[in-house]
């Protein structure tokens, strides 16, 4: 056979060979196909929730592609592998595109699962992103389940896909042996940076057994998260919820596994970059997040104190065995100083995007001098961006954390750091005044700002009461990182949700001892 008859063009418009059917795609980017797809993803990409370039027009470029073995491909494999027969043809084609948008202030690298069936689906109609030339229409892949099944198949057996599409993608399975199966999926609605899918699963038989071999008991659901905006490195809430869960911690959700990627990109040493592209989990059902509880107590003037005390309590247990099960650091006077610098670096950036805040500059100022000289305890893998949003009330009664990314306005090698604690304690206060602050657009709540004081005060007293922190001796610290989490509020809010700006402007005018004009 020769080269040219071996290789044939995919729904995208790649090329990739013929003899692995559920191979890799190469991906020709000269090809009229890419251009196709992504000028549809131009106009599709912007009205995403996880698109982070709000307000600009992307200008895409395809860094790379994988594709996942389709349902009906897995089940050709099966049919051959036990002899039963082969040469059923896969229904859908599953690739990831990884797509770099270039038209914003830093580019992005974006994560795009697709599928392209050669007939429209109607209960996929609201996912339909365009209908190619060659008459494929192409699909969100996160609300195919084709895609959730392929997901999870590359996930809980251990699998690998890629390479001429210029990407890999890699299953890394929690309990090796243990393959899973998709029953049902569907994507998790609500304001999300990444985008979560929800799977019901059974067990499937491990490569090379009988399928009664299966343990009986059916598997909890799976929330999967595919991480929308990619980076070269560990992704911190992969790393720090797995090794959490391994060490027994009953705080996060039980993890499945995850998939980490290989991608070109010519800033990184040798030209590959690589990094977590998903994370399973355990999927909580009943769960209602801490934001919403704290909210409904505060709007109905219920006290929240006892929540607070325990979460404050959970808290310093995750900090605990965090600081077990990974590494810690000696604040050495280089690394108090490297702390303050990326304090001072955001309070200039604040102040540039929020031009009122100059007005307190000298008080944040002498609050970062006094930290600089005050007690500092040992750095250690911390939450990173810890706020009521990312705390998960479970039915049967307790605090669970989720979302360890870190903050999304720092750099990726900055949250993979040892941290110091109090950089989440500061966190949690702040979400407490955001629960009153979110009171200013109604009728102000009478209570609200006592409401507040009363469950950050809990909250610290829940802290202590596990972990022995000396609060004295740590309180310059936690004024430094309470503005700091406030001028980093300032920025989020100035860029992402305006009418929510006077919220963290209000907390620095207080912290900074001043007073708004
Ligand atoms: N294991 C889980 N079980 C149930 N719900 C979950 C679980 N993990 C996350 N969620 C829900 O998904 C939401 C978003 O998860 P999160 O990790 O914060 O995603 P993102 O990084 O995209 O913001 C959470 O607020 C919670 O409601
Ligand atoms: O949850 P994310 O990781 O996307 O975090 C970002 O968005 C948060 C808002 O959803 C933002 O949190 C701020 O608003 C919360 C109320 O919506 C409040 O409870 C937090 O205290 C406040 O910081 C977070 O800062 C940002 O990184």
């Amino acid at each position: 056979m020769s080269d040219s008859d071996s290789r044939r063009v995919n729904e995208f418009g790649q090329e990739r060979p013929a003899t692995d059917q559920h191979g890799p795609a190469k991906v020709g980017l000269a090809n009229p196909g890419t251009d196709e797809l992504l000028a549809a993803l131009t106009e599709w990409m912007p009205a995403q929730r996880w698109f982070a370039g709000k307000g600009t027009t992307p200008v895409l470029r395809l860094v790379g592609s994988f594709d996942l073995r389709s349902p009906a491909a897995t089940l050709a494999d099966l049919a051959a592998a036990s002899g039963s027969g082969a040469g059923l043809s896969p229904a859908v084609t599953i690739t990831t595109a990884l797509v770099l948008d270039e038209g914003g202030s830093q580019p992005k690298l974006y994560q795009v699962p697709l599928t392209a069936r050669s007939e429209a689906l109607p209960e996929l109609a609201g996912g339909l992103i365009t209908t190619l030339d060659s008459g494929s229409f192409v699909y969100d892949g996160a609300l195919d389940s084709a895609y959730a099944t392929a997901l999870l198949t590359l996930i809980t057996s251990d699998e690998s896909t890629g390479n001429d599409g210029g990407a890999t993608a890699s299953g890394r399975s929690q309990e090796p042996g243990h393959p899973l199966a998709v029953t049902s999926s569907r994507v998790l609605s609500g304001e999300q940076s990444n985008t979560s899918i929800i799977m019901t699963v059974s067990h499937a038989a491990a490569a090379g057994t009988a399928a009664s071999t299966a343990p009986a008991a059916a598997p909890a659901p799976v929330i999967c998260k595919v991480f929308r905006v990619l980076h070269h490195g560990d992704n911190p809430d992969v790393v720090l919820q797995s090794a959490l869960a391994k060490a027994g911690s009953t705080r996060v959700p039980a993890s499945v596994g995850s998939v980490v990627g290989t991608w070109s990109d010519e800033r990184v040493f040798d030209g590959i970059a690589s990094g977590h592209l998903a994370f399973a989990q355990e999927f909580l059902p009943g769960v209602r997040d801490a934001w919403r509880v704290a909210l409904e107590a505060a709007e109905a003037g219920h006290p929240f104190t006892a929540d607070a005390f325990a979460l404050g309590e959970a808290t310093a247990e995750v900090h605990e065995t965090l600081a077990g099960v990974m590494p810690t650091v000696e604040p050495s006077p280089e690394l108090i100083a490297a702390v303050l610098a990326s304090m001072r670096g955001r309070h200039a950036e604040a102040v540039a995007e929020v031009p009122e805040l100059g007005q307190f500059s000298a008080a944040v100022d002498r609050i970062f001098d006094k930290a600089a000289t005050g007690h500092w305890p040992r750095l250690q893998r911390i939450h990173g961006d810890y706020h009521l949003g990312q705390v998960l009330a479970v039915p049967s009664g307790g605090w669970v954390l989720v979302d360890f990314e870190g903050e999304p306005l720092r750099p990726m090698a900055e949250r993979n750091q040892p941290d110091l604690a109090v950089r989440d304690i500061a966190g949690m206060l702040r979400s407490f005044d955001y629960v009153a602050g979110s009171f200013a657009d109604t009728p102000l709540h009478p209570s609200a700002t006592a409401w507040a004081q009363d469950a950050r005060q809990a909250f610290l007293d829940g802290y202590v009461a596990r972990s022995g922190f000396d609060l004295t001796s740590n309180r310059a610290l936690l004024e430094a990182f309470e503005i700091d989490k406030a001028l980093y509020e300032a920025i989020y809010e100035a860029r992402n949700r305006p009418t929510w700006l006077a919220i963290p402007v209000t907390a620095i005018a207080r912290l900074a001892g001043g007073a708004l004009s």
